[in-house]
């Protein structure tokens, strides 16, 4: 049984990476990350141009069918993980990053255009937590602006972070605005934005920020994920990459995102609650899978789910 995966020309051992936002903000967590058997490659925090503290705690919330958080965009700055992907990477990693403003994703990428980064970058279009900021992707119009001005100057390597789409309208008018571009790939989805959970004990929310409301992960997202990464590989041109993202907690899971199309698969809510020992486990279970099913690699079966 063969795991092996391509990240944009990258040979992978395994499909599987973290999502941006989990065990990845510090360079202790990175190295974590890098020494994680069985994580084929990883992702950054998402990083804007200054570093930022992020909401007060409490941010995140373990559910017991998912996960609750309000991080707020906490991270140590563009600066800081751009010298992690230069000087220290050592395994395949794709730079995150995102921006409180079209106008400060323009800065970043012209930096980033005019540094000696060459990876893989992803844009992260969907963070659900900045208070008064909408999550940018909701707009279309918006989207294509920026994704425009972003394809006037950059050259290297760029996908985008996309928030969850509940209709099928909005899929098609996503995809439009994305095949106008020369994208690596999508990763999709972020969390599902503004959810909010109440301690009936305590007659309370969970976390602070926004008075409780956050994005959602883990088991309870699990169909909104395989929905939005069947629809998008649906839609996108097969040169756009589909990275599944959302719901994962077995070898099921990630077998299921395969079967709609994503070409890998990253694991968030089930590292908090698991640990880094999640990846050995998902993909010993994802072998057990194919080995059943007499599948030899994930390219025998990916995007082949069947309509009744
Ligand atoms: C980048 C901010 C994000 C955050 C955050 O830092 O609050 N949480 C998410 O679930 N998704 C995000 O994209």
């Amino acid at each position: 049984i063969d795991l092996s995966a391509d990240l944009f020309g990258q040979s992978l051992q395994s499909p599987l990476l973290n999502a941006s936002g989990v065990h990845c903000q510090t360079k202790e967590e990175l190295n974590d990350l890098a020494n994680t058997s069985n994580l084929g490659a990883m992702v950054t925090k998402s990083a804007t141009l200054q570093a930022r503290e992020g909401n007060p705690n409490p941010r995140y919330h373990d559910l017991a069918n998912g996960s609750i958080n309000s991080m707020g965009l906490p991270n140590l700055g563009y600066d800081f993980y751009l010298d992690y992907v230069l000087e220290d990477q050592q395994k395949p990693t794709i730079l995150s990053v995102a921006a409180l403003s079209a106008a400060d994703a323009i800065t970043l990428l012209k930096k980033l255009q005019a540094s000696d980064y060459q990876g893989p970058t992803e844009l992260n279009l969907s963070c659900p937590n900045i208070v008064g900021e909408p999550q940018l992707a909701y707009d279309f119009e918006a989207t294509d602006q920026v994704l425009s001005e972003v394809f006037s100057f950059y050259t290297k390597p760029l996908g985008v972070k996309l928030p969850p789409y509940f209709d099928l309208v909005h899929f098609d008018q996503i995809a439009k605005v994305l095949n106008k571009y020369p994208l690596t790939h999508v990763n999709t989805i972020n969390s599902v934005g503004n959810g909010l959970w109440v301690d009936v004990e305590k007659e309370q929310v969970v976390t602070k920020a926004k008075g409780g409301f956050g994005g959602l992960g883990g088991a309870m997202v699990l169909p909104t994920a395989l929905a939005n990464v069947r629809a998008l590989r649906q839609r996108l041109n097969p040169s756009i990459k589909v990275l599944g993202t959302g719901g994962v907690t077995t070898g099921a899971d990630v077998f299921a995102h395969i079967l709609c199309g994503a070409d890998l698969v990253s694991v968030g809510t089930q590292v908090m609650k698991e640990g880094l020992g999640v990846y050995d486990r998902l993909a010993a279970e994802l072998k057990e899978i194919m080995a059943a099913k007499g599948y030899q690699t994930l390219d025998d079966f990916r995007g082949q789910l069947k309509e009744l």
